[in-house]
């Protein structure tokens, strides 16, 4: 359709969705945050990103990044509106957003990115690597997590918006300590990683 000068109108950029996290392992609440948001913020996809070299977590044994990609994948294969990314675990060196983001527009120039994280994370934001191209990137929205509160002090106005979602005190920590104590994640994580986790021996104390 044109208006009355005869132009067409720009067509409406996609809206996108960006999960990134350790996911070691992906549970719950990574899942609800992510489909609340799409929901809230109409968005077309989510596309989640497992990190490469988390370097803030740099102090703890991260699992493999092909175990960790492969259970973001059996989490997220039921549903339509979710996909995986492999650009952050492709990528040599520690991941830094601002490089996710930046490869992420390259890939989908006509999309319109959001960031979702949680609370905790959005709070440690401006320790990231340069903050200030974040915001021209994406959109950020945090979401609530249990034990953290919401907070935008210091965000660039309009940068971030906050959201409330159904509090699920799932941790990435307490499902790996739950393992290696033999005690169940069943209904924590979807019950295919509950399988590839037995499966793979991920979580399990180290051997003496
Ligand atoms: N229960 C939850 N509710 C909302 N957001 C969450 C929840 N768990 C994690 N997130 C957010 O998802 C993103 C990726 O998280 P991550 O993979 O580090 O999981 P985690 O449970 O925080 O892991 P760990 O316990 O190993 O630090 C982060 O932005 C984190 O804040
Ligand atoms: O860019 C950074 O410097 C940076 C520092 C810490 C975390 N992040 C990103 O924040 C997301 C959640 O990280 P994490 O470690 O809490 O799973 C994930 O996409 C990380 O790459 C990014």
């Amino acid at each position: 359709m044109r208006d009355q000068a005869g132009t067409a109108p720009a067509a409406a950029k996609r809206r996108l969705g960006v999960m990134g996290g350790t996911f070691d392992p992906i549970h719950h609440g990574h899942l609800v945050a992510a489909s609340e948001v799409a929901s809230a913020f109409h968005l077309d996809e989510v596309v989640f990103v497992p990190t490469g070299q988390p370097w803030q977590k740099s102090d703890r044994r991260v699992s493999a990044a092909e175990d960790r990609y492969l259970m973001t994948v059996i989490a997220t294969a039921e549903n339509p509106q979710f996909s995986v990314s492999r650009i952050d675990i492709d990528r040599e060196g520690p991941t830094f957003t601002v490089d996710t983001l930046r490869d992420l527009h390259a890939l989908h120039p006509d999309a319109e990115l959001f960031f979702i994280t949680g609370a905790d994370a959005l709070a440690q934001i401006l320790s990231w690597r340069d903050p200030e191209e974040l915001f021209e990137l994406a959109h950020f929205i945090g979401c609530t997590r249990p034990g953290h509160t919401l907070s935008d002090t210091g965000l660039p106005v309009g940068g971030a918006s906050l959201i409330e979602v159904p509090a699920l005190a799932i941790s990435s920590t307490d499902c790996r300590m739950r393992v290696a104590k033999g005690e169940p994640i069943w209904y924590l994580v979807p019950d295919g990683v509950v399988r590839y986790i037995h499966k793979r021996a991920l979580y399990a104390p180290a051997q003496p």
